[in-house]
């Protein structure tokens, strides 16, 4: 199953918004066999990690390291990530990155990893300019991201120096999700609200202007089903 993307969006009303707002939200992305094969390898066979930060470190447990935590070390750990989330910037979540797996070689087996080849098809880059305007996006990064309840990404801008990063993309693949589950990504304005949010849904894309303050916010502990997406960056220069 090769990914593809519709062939009746109108790019040029999503540029418009782009342009004045620093983001759109695209729905009908794929075809509905795309998303139908896509959504499956998500819910299937992902080996997910954790990934959480500590200050400006970012840290990884494998699926073996979380499931050796004792309940006490699991509790210990769940407490230091949210007292560290009251004052700074802070996230946990369940993600697989396709562009670390494909430089690593690691589990080539596994269909997921083709999505990394459809961001970085013509038709998808061709897609990030022109919503952008930036004919210099040349590749894309990419990972699987799933929030359970409990996750959580706090507000920051996406800016990480010497990334050039042009743009986020985020492919949502959320069949059924309520906006009060929390999980929303949120849009923060100069007086601290809120002045957008895009509730998780299927088959549907967000792409947002770097830098701009965003957050996921809490997935409150009576969601269901999980909040699937693909999440990368749109860049330029020599793909690294
Ligand atoms: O999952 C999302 O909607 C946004 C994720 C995000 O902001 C990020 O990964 O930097
Ligand atoms: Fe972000």
């Amino acid at each position: 199953m090769t990914l593809k993307l519709s062939p009746d969006l109108d790019l040029e009303t999503h540029a418009r918004t782009f342009r004045e707002r620093g983001r759109a939200h695209i729905i009908g992305l794929m075809p509905d066999d795309s998303a139908a094969a896509l959504h499956g390898w998500l819910s299937s066979d992902i080996p997910w990690q954790t990934n959480f930060n500590d200050g400006e470190k970012g840290h990884t447990l494998h699926q073996l390291q979380v499931e050796a935590l004792n309940e006490t070390q699991r509790q210990l750990l769940l407490t230091h990530i949210s007292q560290k989330a009251a004052f700074d910037f802070q996230y946990v979540f369940n993600a697989y990155s396709l562009s670390d797996a494909r430089k690593q070689g690691l589990n080539p087996e596994l269909a997921v990893n083709q999505v990394l080849d459809f961001v970085n098809s013509e038709e998808f880059l061709a897609l990030g300019r022109t919503v952008t305007g930036r004919d210099d996006i040349s590749f894309a990064d990419a990972q699987c991201t799933l929030f359970r309840p409990g996750h959580f990404l706090s507000d920051h801008s996406d800016d990480v120096y010497g990334k050039s990063r042009v743009a986020a993309y985020v492919i949502n693949m959320t069949p059924q999700w309520r906006p009060d589950w929390g999980g929303i990504l949120q849009f923060i304005d100069q007086d601290g609200n809120i002045s957008e949010g895009f509730t998780p849904a299927f088959n549907a894309l967000n792409i947002l202007r770097v830098p701009q303050p965003h957050a996921v916010s809490y997935v409150t502990p009576y969601a269901q089903g999980g909040r699937y997406s693909i999440t990368g960056w749109f860049r330029t220069g020599e793909e690294q």
